[in-house]
């Protein structure tokens, strides 16, 4: 009888150890949001110096870090009671299998944990004043004005949206449910309207799931997948992905330009080359050709540059953008896209289409960068997007705005190379 209270003491003694672990990781995360940090490789390295930390850990203190980060201007003034902090944190935290765990040390144990939308409430807030966790410049470039439902989206983290890569024949859905816990099987689900889209929850452990390691699914935002979908020909041909970063979209375009088209993918950076390399191999698509160096020359029937941006579309997964960008870094970001898309305009074949998306949510980085473009260049003209998806493109591109379809924010606009 005696064995199982020391089991039970270890245990809590370890549960008290994580949650001083968390606080002493936030801590040093603070210092990491200074702008230009790259904040997902320092905390990377935080992990790493840590040496004995596992997979199981990492999930814990990542989903610690991050909802203080959502949280951060409400919860700073906290911290002086380490405590009451931290058990303000794992309650305000998704209750994923590790964050669970941590119950049993709560002052007060949550019977039932308070439904996501809510959970700003355990702070005595409304959920108008969410916009309090937003840098005060960010209202002043969205188009769309803040409502509950969108202040209620960002401060919440999005489910996993994963894209049906390669027609398995089967029932991907039961396969998926497979090795996931009943709680988390209730959440996986085709998309009612977007095809080849399956909703999951965000703690699915896909890492090591057959359906991902034999390519038969890919993790893609629901608003990445929409984008390519919009498109009103489905594109054919020669294909550009002129920043291709790790694949999330070449992927998605490759299988779109099947049987008869292909897709050049480039970006500057050799490391997201590299994994977009794995990605395809995985996918067992043929029709990839990745570029080290940017293509100087040669057409394409299509161009697509999903230009380096803020972010504040993706606020929802990297809440430390949130806490990073300045408003004076959207407007470097725009002159970047500008010169980015013109230079990439080149590579357009007359009659072809140009495709300009971010995912930021700024005007400024977004229907702007747009209009200076079309300004310039009048080899170009607008080309509306086929108004699918709820969505209308008024002659500006089309904003998907994270609460839309609970995913990601982005901004899409075509152009048509007519001389
Ligand atoms: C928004 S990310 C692309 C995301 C990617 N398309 C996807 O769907 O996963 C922007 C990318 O542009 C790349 N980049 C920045 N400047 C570039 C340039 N001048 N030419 C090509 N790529 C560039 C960055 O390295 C980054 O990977």
């Amino acid at each position: 009888m005696s064995k199982p209270l020391f089991n039970k003491e270890i245990s809590l003694h370890r549960l008290h150890n994580q949650r001083r672990i968390s606080f002493s990781l936030i801590e040093r995360c603070r210092s990491l949001l200074n702008p230009g940090v790259a904040f997902t490789r320092e905390l990377h390295e935080l992990f790493r110096a840590q040496g004995k930390f596992g997979s199981k850990d990492r999930r814990l203190y990542r989903e610690l870090i991050y909802t203080y980060l959502r949280y951060q201007p409400w919860l700073d003034s906290k911290r002086s009671d380490q405590e009451a902090f931290m058990d303000l944190l794992i309650q305000l935290a998704v209750p994923t299998a590790e964050i669970r765990s941590l119950y049993p040390t709560l002052a007060n144990k949550p019977a039932i944990p308070v439904e996501e939308a809510n959970r700003f409430k355990l702070l005595g807030k409304e959920a108008t004043e969410i916009k309090e966790l937003l840098p005060d410049w960010y209202a002043l470039h969205t188009k769309r004005p803040l409502s509950t439902k969108g202040l209620l989206t960002l401060v919440t983290r999005p489910p996993l949206w994963l894209r049906i890569q390669k027609d398995p024949g089967d029932d991907i859905i039961k396969r998926l449910k497979e090795p996931a816990s009943p709680e988390q099987a209730a959440l996986i689900a085709k998309h009612p309207l977007i095809p080849g889209c399956i909703h999951a929850p965000a703690d699915f452990p896909l890492a090591n799931h057959p359906c991902y390691l034999n390519g038969d699914i890919e993790i893609q935002d629901i608003s990445s997948q929409i984008l390519l979908l919009m498109l009103k020909d489905s594109p054919r041909g020669k294909w550009l992905d002129a920043c291709a970063g790790a694949g999330g979209k070449t992927l998605q375009l490759a299988e779109l330009l099947r049987p008869y088209g292909k897709v050049a993918a480039h970006d500057l950076r050799s490391s997201a080359l590299r994994e977009l390399q794995s990605r395809a191999k995985r996918s067992g698509l043929k029709n990839i050709e990745v570029l080290a160096k940017r293509p100087t020359e040669g057409s394409y029937d299509g161009v697509l540059v999903d230009a380096p941006c803020s972010g504040s579309g993706t606020w929802r997964r990297h809440p430390y953008l949130m806490r990073q960008t300045r408003e004076k870094d959207v407007f470097d970001y725009a002159k970047k896209q500008l010169s980015i898309l013109k230079d990439y305009s080149n590579l357009v074949s007359e009659g072809g289409l140009l495709v300009y998306s971010t995912c930021s949510l700024s005007r400024h980085e977004n229907e702007e960068v747009a209009a200076k473009f079309l300004e310039t260049e009048t080899r170009f003209i607008h080309q509306p997007l086929a108004p699918r998806f709820g969505f209308d493109d008024l002659g500006h591109g089309i904003t998907v705005y994270p609460e839309d379809h609970n995913g990601d924010g982005l901004y899409v606009r075509a152009f048509r190379r007519v001389s």
